[in-house]
């Protein structure tokens, strides 16, 4: 083979026209090709941030385990609360939490602290806010109601309750939940394993040609999904090399993801090796803009995504593809992010035939409570900085010619995980 893309018929495919698939198409065709992931590890519950749930876990017994104060004050007995108050107690005695309760003995109180559980005897607790602490006795101002300031053993989760469903990925708030009820190692899916490798001859470490921006960028988004992510390094342009690459990862990933030579140049070798590898091609080219060069193919059990070397068309590529079939092999469900509602700021014309991902800030409120947002950059698919400057991306339908000032258009806002509540 010379390096260039062959068809089944052997000839130049780049002299033909290729049919771009349409994106809904393709991402079926990508998240079509993966096989859940069955093998699971055991991790201590604190190690567990972002990783998958592999078996539904339930609480082992009630939440809380037994009756326990809600606040710093005193355990009573309403019978000791007839007629008119103040009412004078004596106070029998200090339960505080991780103690043994007493029994209480009606005519007295027993001092008691937040989480201590609560005596037998009692039908409430009176903060001490509402009481005079004197010490060997205590004033309580205030008729306590049957079950104030108690937590009922049960009250929050019964035994048996489901806690966190298979398929769920974990963070914080889930740790904390499983903690507390008990599961200290937890049943998580493995993290998928994928490689990433660079292409070009223009990339080096030096600074001489051109920074390799793709392998750090795709290295990074890999393991913020929680993959297991090994750098292949760089490969120059050279098909035997690329060739040799694909050989020596077959099965040993799960996915290869590659970035560069994917388009229709005579230097556009990865498909070509992966052919050459043993490997088969399912789909290439994308109606997408920008992105479009990417291809879906696969190594015997390895999956491998290539993506084009333009920086935002890889991280566009990445996220609408990588990241679903990163999921799939997860096992994670539920329908993935859909995009919001905003309005143009500005109006400009398009060349329809591909979906377009477009970086875009937000410049203002709409009247109806709308995001308004504008496009960044110049529509260079080389360069990243509109993306990291930006809001999120704008995205617009394949057949649509212009945007209107005004126009409902669809955006996906980016997700700051570290300043906000929202996670999806
Ligand atoms: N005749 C045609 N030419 C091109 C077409 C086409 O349809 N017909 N498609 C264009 C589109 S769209 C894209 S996108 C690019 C992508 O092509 P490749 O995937 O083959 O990418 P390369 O040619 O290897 O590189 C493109 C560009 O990106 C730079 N690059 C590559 N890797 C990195 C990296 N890791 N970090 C930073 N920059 C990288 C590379 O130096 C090039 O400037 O093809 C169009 N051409
Ligand atoms: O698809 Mo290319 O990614 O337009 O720049």
């Amino acid at each position: 083979m010379d390096g260039l893309p062959q068809r089944a018929c052997g000839c130049d495919e780049s002299r033909h026209h290729v049919a771009l698939t349409p994106v809904e198409k393709a991402i079926e065709i990508a998240v079509g090709m993966v096989q859940p992931l069955t093998a699971v590890d055991d991790v201590a519950v604190h190690k567990a941030r972002g990783r998958v749930l592999a078996r539904s876990l339930r609480a082992g017994r009630p939440m809380p385990h037994f009756d326990n104060s809600a606040m710093d004050g005193f355990a009573v007995a309403l019978s000791d609360f007839a007629g008119e108050g103040p009412w004078h107690l004596p106070v029998a005695g200090t339960i505080a939490a991780g103690a043994a309760a007493p029994f209480l003995t009606v005519g007295t109180a027993l001092r008691i602290f937040t989480g201590a559980p609560v005596p037998g005897g009692s039908d409430a607790v009176v903060m001490q806010e509402k009481c005079d602490d004197r010490g060997d006795t205590v004033l309580v101002h205030v008729r306590p109601r049957r079950g104030d300031n108690i937590r009922q053993a049960g009250e929050d989760i019964a035994s048996g309750d489901l806690l966190v469903s298979a398929g769920t990925m974990l963070d914080g708030r889930h740790v904390g939940l499983l903690a507390g009820n008990g599961h200290g190692h937890i049943s998580v899916v493995r993290r998928p394993r994928i490689a990433v490798l660079s292409t070009g001859d223009e990339l080096g470490e030096d600074g001489a040609g051109v920074h390799d921006a793709n392998r750090p960028m795709l290295l990074a988004l890999c393991e913020g999904l929680g993959a297991e992510a090994t750098d292949l390094g760089i490969c120059p342009d050279d098909m035997e090399r690329m060739t040799e690459i694909f050989r020596a990862s077959t099965n040993r990933f799960d996915l290869i993801v590659t970035s560069g030579a994917a388009s229709v140049g005579g230097r556009d070798f990865v498909r070509p090796a992966l052919l050459a590898a043993g490997g088969a091609v399912e789909a290439w080219r994308v109606a997408l803009k920008p992105g479009k060069p990417v291809f879906f193919g696969r190594l015997a059990d390895t999956l491998v995504t290539g993506l084009p070397g333009n920086p935002l068309s890889a991280y566009v590529g990445f996220q609408l593809f990588v990241t679903r079939q990163i999921g799939a092999m997860l096992g994670l469900g539920g329908p993935s992010a859909k995009p919001e509602m905003a309005v143009a700021g500005l109006g400009w014309e398009r060349k329809p035939g591909r979906t377009e991902y477009l970086p875009g800030q937000v410049v203002g409120r709409s009247e109806s409570g709308l995001p308004i947002v504008e496009p960044l950059g110049h529509g260079s698919s080389a360069t990243l900085m509109p993306l990291s400057l930006g809001d999120g991306v704008i995205v617009l339908a394949a057949h649509s010619r212009h945007v209107a000032r005004g126009d409902v258009i669809d955006w996906m806002p980016f997700c700051r995980k570290d300043l906000s509540w929202k996670t999806a």
